[in-house]
């Protein structure tokens, strides 16, 4: 980002406020409020419109996925195949799904009423046993509900999942052989990574979009700003000889570590002299492969910018506040703008550079062996180019999340944030002449 011209600020003492624009308002319509306490687990037969019983997470059959003895066992001798058919399913899903990586494809479904007093969740699992001989294998999905606190408007979840699920997936059949109870709860009990208050982001209010050609529902997208309880493991059965091994992925999937990788993206402007007067802030990104990358890809794909709108500040012009808490890791939005390559933003530079009236909105940084540029110079109605700097305040990290191939820079939260305050990143300007020259960059 430049900062030896003169940006556009805008100077006003009010406190203004404007919400970012309507869509982000539209899809909270679809708010049911769901109880389900003690995890029973129901699985397997056709009979399609049996409901299982109340207060139950379900297991539902999806017969459609079901394969060949044939195709199971090529597939349990190949992780490849195992994944690419299981990202062929999860492209099926009428929701998102996280942690791909590690064989668990864990849904987050966001249940709550208007006034958010309930936020129990629904974690979906994709669970794919190998079958005993002589039975079919099966691919199961797991619907587990949390408890949510109050007892108030009670209703089934179960039958209207199943209904959105079939919306989506065109047949999908409720299961209801009790007798495999056992064997389902230690195959989930292995699979089911439920971690202690484990909080999922939210993103409510993303509208519905078509996606992978399954229509997405807002309130699949990312669950409420919850967290999860801890599972009651009271029904917990230890696997035995008898029941099914679960996957093998999956169950090697426990013993991973967190795959993160980290990578210090040095300072773009260590080997960049040549841009005479225009500087550049020196930015170090750090390049993180999210294991729950999903979820982000989700949020840059749909503009999720909730929970933000601006405001006009005294000192700063434009400045990005928070309208609800945000917590440490969370996403807050995509620094969106032309992704361009060095050369490019050189030659932008210098027409920029002519006009003192346009501010900076120039981010550089370096992906792998190239350095690239986001530029936001123009107006646009996306909130990331409006966050202030702040170094010794900040609230906000950049990080670079590769999609399809593309790098993209988000902002996410580097501690917890409270609503009403300002989303604020360090530009990562250290020279200290530009320092001397806007000193409140080093503030
Ligand atoms: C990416 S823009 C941020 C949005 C900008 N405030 C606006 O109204 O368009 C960066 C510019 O905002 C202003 N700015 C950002 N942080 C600031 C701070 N802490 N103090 C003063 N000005 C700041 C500077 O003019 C800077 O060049």
């Amino acid at each position: 980002m430049t900062h030896a011209r003169s940006n556009a600020k805008v100077s006003s003492s009010s406190t203004t406020t404007v919400t970012n624009n309507g869509s982000k308002k539209s899809s909270t319509s679809n708010k049911r409020t769901y109880q389900v306490d003690s995890p029973v687990t129901v699985r397997a037969n056709d009979s399609e419109n049996q409901v299982p019983q109340e207060k139950s997470p379900s297991f539902y059959l999806l017969p459609q996925l079901l394969q060949s003895d044939e195709q199971q066992q090529q597939q349990s001798s190949s992780s490849i195949a195992v994944r690419q058919t299981r990202s062929k399913i999860r492209k099926q899903l009428p929701f998102n799904t996280i942690d791909e990586e590690n064989d668990e494809m864990v849904n987050q479904k966001s249940l709550q009423n208007e006034k958010h007093q309930y936020s129990p969740t629904s974690q979906l699992i994709f669970d794919s046993t190998k079958s005993p001989p002589g039975q079919k294998p099966r691919i199961i999905l797991k619907i587990r509900l949390n408890p949510c606190k109050d007892n108030q408007e009670q209703t089934s979840p179960t039958k209207e999942l199943a209904n959105e699920i079939t919306e989506a997936l065109g047949t999908v059949k409720l299961a209801n052989d009790i007798k495999h109870i056992e064997d389902s709860k230690s195959i989930s009990s292995r699979i089911i990574p439920f971690t202690r208050n484990k909080r999922i982001q939210s993103a409510t209010n993303v509208p519905l979009r078509k996606i992978h050609g399954a229509p997405l529902r807002g309130q699949f997208l990312h669950a409420p700003d919850i967290k999860i309880n801890d599972v009651d493991n009271s029904n917990e059965i230890i696997l035995n000889q008898s029941s099914p091994q679960p996957f093998p992925l999956a169950s090697i999937a426990e013993k991973l570590p967190t795959k993160q990788i980290e990578n210090i993206i040095d300072d773009v402007t260590n080997n960049d002299n040549d841009l005479g007067f225009l500087r550049r802030s020196k930015r170090r990104v750090k390049l993180i492969k999210y294991k729950t990358a999903m979820n982000f890809d989700s949020f840059i794909e749909q503009e999720c910018e909730d929970g933000l709108e601006i405001r006009t500040t005294t000192d700063k012009g434009r400045g990005i506040f928070s309208t609800k808490k945000f917590y440490r890791g969370d996403y807050i939005v995509e620094y969106a703008g032309d992704l361009i390559s060095y050369q490019q933003a050189k030659q932008r530079e210098l027409t920029y550079g002519l006009n003192c009236r346009i501010g900076c909105y120039m981010y550089y940084f370096k992906h792998g062996e190239k350095v690239y540029c986001v530029d936001a110079t123009d107006e646009t109605n996306r909130l990331g180019r409006l966050i202030n700097h702040s170094r010794k305040g900040c609230n906000c990290q950049a990080k670079v999340l590769v999609i399809k191939d593309q790098p993209r820079l988000i902002l996410i939260a580097s501690r917890d944030i409270n609503v009403g305050e300002e989303l604020l990143y360090d530009y990562g300007e250290r020279r200290k002449d530009i320092l001397d020259s806007f000193p409140w960059l080093n503030e």
